[in-house]
């Protein structure tokens, strides 16, 4: 398996490098390894409180030991959250939100194409309507995957209404799943909470909504976090996404997303083509992040 850029293996190569036998200094250097990781502060000293008291119980001396304990540690702590998507309503409505540029468009086209892999039919609804280009970004991406998409008539169009619209096309010609783009513009957090409200009051008279994703920029980290702070806050955000993690250095940022806020992650991005999405599987992220 190739090694990913966020993979820890690297900085644990580095602590195997040294003597075999746990010292302070070894602690040190996890220390290290795990805050230069992303982990922040808490997660790591919770990690290293863990493992040091397991080392204490099971008498263990060597270094080596540690790679699985901490493997193991991480995995436990990923799959506390349950990353599965729900999508049994008939149609499945999903609203993607999240800041500028995180991915958002390019997420559903990957989404797409990967449900349509399930045999789903899928139809997209471009609600980012104040940016012509957003709205051909996604027409692109709908191409690509082979699934429908409702645009907005106009440039400018209340996000509500191409939201209503798409929820109605899924009912009227029996989509199973509806994914509707929003804008990601930093606005007033008021402005945009307002119009998300709306977009999302409107959907209900029709159908409930499924799932709300919150898609975050892997590379931006602890950052990024801060400025997704008013979707978490208010936009009823069941699930995060978690975009180019294939050009990040900082795996531990999965772990600590997910324990900072509360939310699991159901989908995770590495790379900018259309195959370039996987959903979250713990044990296979804590192999991969660990090695
Ligand atoms: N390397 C990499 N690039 C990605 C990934 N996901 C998205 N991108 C790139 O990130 C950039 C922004 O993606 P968009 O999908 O336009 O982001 P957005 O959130 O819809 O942007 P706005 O509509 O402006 O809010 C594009 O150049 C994408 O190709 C990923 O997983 N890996």
């Amino acid at each position: 398996m190739a090694e990913r850029s966020w993979s820890f293996s690297k900085a644990f190569r580095n602590i195997f490098s040294g003597p075999a036998l746990i010292t302070e200094d070894t602690w040190d250097d996890l220390e290290t390894a795990l805050i230069t990781a992303d982990f922040g502060p808490d997660v790591t000293e919770s990690i290293l409180d863990q493992l040091r008291e397991d080392v204490d119980r099971h008498r263990v001396t060597e270094v080596k030991e540690l790679r699985s304990m901490l493997r193991d540690a991480v995995e436990e702590r990923l799959a506390k959250y349950d990353p599965t998507l729900r999508l049994s309503e008939r149609p499945a409505v999903i609203l993607v939100v999240g800041v500028n540029g995180v991915g958002k468009t390019t997420t559903i086209g990957k989404f797409a194409n990967y449900l349509k892999n399930f045999d789903k039919r899928i139809i997209v609804g471009a609600a980012d309507t104040f940016r012509a280009a957003a709205v051909e970004q996604l027409a692109t991406w709908a191409d690509r995957a082979g699934v429908d998409i409702v645009k907005p008539q106009q440039q400018g169009q209340d996000p509500a209404s191409v939201a209503f619209q798409t929820v109605q096309r899924a009912i009227e010609e029996d989509f199973e799943i509806a994914i509707i783009d929003t804008a990601g513009r930093l606005q007033t957090k008021g402005g945009l909470m307002d119009e998300l409200g709306k977009v999302r009051r409107v959907i209900e008279k029709q159908a409930p909504v499924a799932e709300v994703l919150l898609v975050l920029d892997a590379t931006t980290g602890q950052n990024g976090l801060a400025q997704a702070e008013a979707f978490i806050e208010h936009a009823g955000v069941t699930g995060l996404v978690l975009t180019k993690l294939d050009g990040s250095a900082k795996g531990g940022f999965v772990l600590s997303v997910q324990e900072k806020t509360g939310l699991p992650i159901k989908l995770v991005g590495q790379g900018e083509g259309i195959t370039d999405l996987t959903g979250f599987t713990p044990h296979v992220f804590a192999q991969q992040l660990v090695g």
